[in-house]
């Protein structure tokens, strides 16, 4: 099995870090979300692993190895950069036939990822017609067709509609249950952690969070439970006097704060107070995000450039 790993990785544009020092690992078997602001080094590290440009110190490897020095490289890592890197008067399957050939890829595997991608309908259409989403389609389709171990895809489910969103949801979490390994970058916040096991969040290029995204939450957003009782005086008393830190809503049900749902549950269980509703808001990634980057937001430390 193959990881992704980035070493001390440093790379400066003119006077600009845009990665700094950066170390962590991509592990096989679980979707590796890469988030972090705009300008954070998300692109500039992708491009790094994939031997896109030169780090100015570090490493970044993929099983070990740079990826110029990988045998039949696009057999072995899957990547989209950029979804309008297709010639738009080729077909999809021209393009991909293409990229097969030169690449010996078995050209079955063209029709295998344009069924996987949804576009096997489309695929005589010339790449011009092509809607956002269904280029963005076209691009994995492409980083999925030498059957790689490991796939890296900024920001897949851009302009993908509702439907796309789903289907992409299940392709990641399918590839990561293959025992493949996927990093994935993304502003999508809600999209993230429907598909993602753990987190690699950078901030000016420095790394700040490498850690599973259920921790990462845990650790940033106090749970809060919703409550209702026929018995709102009850209620109320009954979370004066344990102390809870508690909202009370105009439809007679109160937001308790730093607890769970279990254990306000038992306690009114206990106390005799009759219960409507009582439902456990578990914090958002959303929510976690932004309060490790409120302070990390690219533009509240740059000076402005003129
Ligand atoms: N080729 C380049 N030349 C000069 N500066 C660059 C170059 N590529 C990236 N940068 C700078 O490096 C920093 C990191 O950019 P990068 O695109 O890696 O961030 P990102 O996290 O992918 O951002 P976004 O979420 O907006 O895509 C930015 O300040 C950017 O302006």
């Amino acid at each position: 099995m193959t990881s992704i790993d980035v070493r001390d990785l440093t790379k400066e544009y003119g006077t600009r870090r845009a990665a700094d020092g950066l170390g962590f690992s991509v592990r096989p078997g679980r979707v590796t979300g890469f988030l972090g602001p705009n300008g954070a080094g998300k692109s500039t590290t992708m491009r790094l692993v994939l031997g896109l440009d030169r780090p100015t110190a570090g490493t970044a490897t993929i099983g070990g190895r740079p990826y110029a020095a990988l045998r039949e490289p696009l057999r072995r890592v899957g990547a989209l950069l950029d979804a309008g890197a297709a010639h738009p008067s080729r077909s999809a399957r021209d393009h991909l036939r293409a990229l097969a050939a030169s690449n010996r890829i078995p050209g079955a595997r063209v029709d295998a990822v344009l069924e996987q991608t949804g576009l096997a309908e489309v695929a005589r259409r010339r790449v011009g017609t092509y809607s956002l989403g269904m280029r963005q389609r076209l691009g994995i389709a492409a980083a999925l067709l030498g059957d790689p171990e490991v796939i890296l895809l900024d920001e897949p489910a851009n302009g993908l509609d509702p439907e796309g969103i789903v289907w992409i949801r299940t392709l990641l979490r399918g590839l990561a249950a293959d025992g493949r390994t996927v990093l994935i970058s993304s502003h999508l916040m809600n999209e993230t952690a429907s598909f993602a096991d753990h987190l690699v969040i950078l901030g000016r290029g420095r790394l700040l969070a490498d850690t599973p995204v259920r921790e990462f939450i845990d650790a940033r957003v106090q749970p809060e439970v919703r409550v209702r009782s026929s018995d709102a005086g009850a209620l109320g008393e009954l979370l004066a006097r344990h102390g809870h830190d508690a909202v009370r809503h105009t439809d007679g049900a109160w937001t308790v704060r730093h607890t769970r749902a279990e254990e306000l549950g038992h306690l009114l269980a206990q106390e005799g107070v009759p219960v409507l509703e009582l439902a456990a808001r578990e914090g958002t990634l959303e929510q976690a995000y932004l309060d490790l980057t409120a302070a990390e937001a690219e533009f509240t430390a740059q000076p402005q450039e003129v």
